[in-house]
């Protein structure tokens, strides 16, 4: 195995706004309420590499922020801090990932092929090929909305493993199949492996991460907990998930509370300063650390919420395009109302008054 990363994920947050309503999150968005809007970090902090040719297994119980990793990979959704580098084509398998809809099984096969860069002779020749590994028969012309969830497996699956990714991303994709889908994915996932590819592999099943994956990253509630050979991190977690299973309800209820807890309690800002310690640290000459840290937290990210600049360029543009409103209900020019603003209000005086020097548009 290459030791050189495919992929490789430093000091990665994700944080959600739990709006209420939706007019709540667009008021947000525009920062016109200031009412306290409760977070959530689904990751916090998370740093991890994954080497050219590994398969890499991510487990870890309901909602420990798998999926949110595996999709800031993929590139379906963005972090909040932190760089993701990845080295080649990724495609993800995820059930329903990237699949429409509203269009037919065939009409997805191509879109996504176009997407992952195939030209249309190249999807053509695959066709076939995409349609027999899936094998739904004619639900291939009937809209993706109407299919079940291990038919959309199927369906994302067969795209993902023709289209001839660098990377593979598998998101509990095997879980839905029958067994006999089931076989031929990890036959696939196993040509894959021989080839070469680097795998991110989702899985709730450790039966199927210890025969997949090469190493193991247990994510808990947000956090890295372990890295290391599949074997050990399994057991480790196979432990812990035998020590939750004897506390009483009450104490797995408490664990679990103060465990989201933490989620919703995090700060950024000492994440920051701690990860800028740590560095300093480790390089005690180097003066720009704070600035490297600072770049590497937020230089790669879009936030997600308006700068004041975008306000108010934003409030200036609103302006500007109710003016042009009224402006044109009004019946005069632009310059007649900037020259003379009372028009604006008194549109009926110029439009019947003979002599009137404005001119009517
Ligand atoms: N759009 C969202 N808005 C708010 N919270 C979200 C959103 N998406 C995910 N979360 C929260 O982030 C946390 C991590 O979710 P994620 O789906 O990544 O977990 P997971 O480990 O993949 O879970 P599972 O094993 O159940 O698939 C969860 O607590 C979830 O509720």
């Amino acid at each position: 195995m290459d030791n050189s990363y495919k992929i490789k994920v430093q000091n990665v947050t994700k944080e959600y706004d739990l709006y209420k309503t939706q007019s709540e999150k667009l008021r947000s968005f525009f920062s016109l309420s200031n009412s306290k809007v409760p977070h959530f970090w689904s990751l916090m902090g998370i740093s991890l590499e994954v080497k050219s040719g590994e398969t890499l297994g991510l487990i870890g119980v309901n909602g420990s922020g798998k999926s949110t990793l595996s999709n800031i990979i993929s590139g379906i959704i963005p972090q909040t801090t932190g760089t993701v580098e990845v080295k080649g084509d990724t495609s993800i398998i995820a059930i329903g990932a990237g699949l429409r809809g509203n269009l037919t099984g065939v009409e997805n096969i191509r879109l996504k092929a176009l997407m992952q860069g195939l030209t249309n002779p190249e999807i053509d020749a695959l066709m076939d090929d995409i349609v027999a590994f899936a094998d739904i028969g004619d639900f291939l012309y009937q809209p993706v909305k109407s299919y079940s969830s291990g038919m959309k497996s199927r369906l994302g699956f067969a795209i993902a493993v023709h289209v001839n990714p660098d990377i593979l991303i598998i998101d509990e994709a095997l879980s839905v199949g029958d067994d006999t889908f089931y076989q031929k994915c990890v036959d696939k996932i196993a040509e894959f492996k021989d080839l070469g590819k680097t795998i991110v592999f989702v899985s709730h099943s450790l039966k199927q991460v210890e025969i997949l994956c090469d190493r193991v990253a247990w994510i808990h509630y947000g956090s890295l907990k372990a890295l290391g050979p599949t074997e050990e991190i399994v057991q480790d977690y196979r432990d812990f998930t035998k020590w939750f299973k004897k506390q009483t309800k009450k104490e797995k209820k408490h664990f679990q509370r103060t465990m989201k807890e933490g989620q919703k309690s995090f700060d950024i800002d000492a994440y920051q300063a701690q990860v800028t310690k740590e560095r300093q640290a480790a390089t005690p000459d180097d003066p720009h650390v704070a600035d490297q840290v600072k770049k590497d937290f937020y230089g790669s990210v879009i936030s997600e919420k308006m700068s004041w600049r975008n306000r108010i360029l934003t409030g200036v543009a609103i302006v500007a395009m109710l003016f042009a409103c009224v402006v044109n209900i009004s019946g005069h020019s632009v310059s007649d109302v900037i020259s003379n603003p009372a028009h604006i209000v008194h549109p009926e005086t110029v439009l019947h008054d003979p002599n009137a020097t404005s001119s009517v548009k």
